[in-house]
């Protein structure tokens, strides 16, 4: 009797079922409220490991975290790297590992890479419908790479700006 072997949910499937940038914001403004809410709120996520690798300028960073009122035991697992110019491998890549909560068992293996662009900049969306001034009218991002296309995708779905900036 085999176990069976965790899903394997790769970047085009991610990208698939977040396909408008906005549909993280439900989850993620639940999410938020149940972290604020401290122990009530039933999440625990201690503050992320850091693991640094000096030879190659890198550093390895491990995220737990787990939801009460999801039931979900989950680790994210992200490299970040210094990045040279012209190379074809993203500064950050990112896996998420999806447990059983019940019995630790490993469920699911996801690509990170996608949720970590898209969640990041679906939290400065939740940040700026909060805190952006009625008056505001030019988007500026600094950078020009993976956040900046996916904080330009959100923002713009959700604001409406007469002018963007980006300056990198
Ligand atoms: N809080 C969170 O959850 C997360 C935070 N991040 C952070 O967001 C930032 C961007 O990440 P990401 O988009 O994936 O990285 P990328 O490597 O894809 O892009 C970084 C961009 O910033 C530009 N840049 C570098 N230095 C400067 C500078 N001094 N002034 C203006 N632009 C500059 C780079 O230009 P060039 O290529 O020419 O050097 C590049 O366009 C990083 O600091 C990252 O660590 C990322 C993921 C999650
Ligand atoms: O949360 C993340 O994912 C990251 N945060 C900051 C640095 C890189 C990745």
């Amino acid at each position: 009797m085999g176990s069976t072997p965790p899903a394997f949910i790769g970047a085009e499937e991610v990208e698939k079922h977040l396909h408008r940038a906005s549909l993280l914001l439900p989850a993620l403004e639940a999410a938020l409220a149940n972290f604020s809410a401290g122990a009530a709120g039933g999440v625990v996520q201690p503050v992320r490991t850091v693991l640094p690798v000096p030879r190659h300028s890198g550093y390895l960073g491990v995220m737990p975290a787990y939801s009460a009122a999801d039931d979900a035991l989950t680790t994210k697992l992200v490299t970040f790297y210094e990045h040279l110019k012209d190379s074809s491998v993203p500064s950050h890549q990112a896996t998420v590992l999806l447990f059983d909560p019940s019995n630790g068992t490993l469920k699911a293996v996801l690509d990170g890479s996608v949720i970590t662009a898209k969640r990041t900049a679906a939290v400065s969306a939740i940040a700026t419908k909060l805190l952006m001034p009625p008056f505001a009218e030019v988007l500026c991002i600094l950078g020009a790479g993976v956040q900046a296309y996916s904080h330009y995708d959100i923002f713009t779905e959700l604001f409406t700006f007469k002018e963007v900036r980006i300056t990198s």
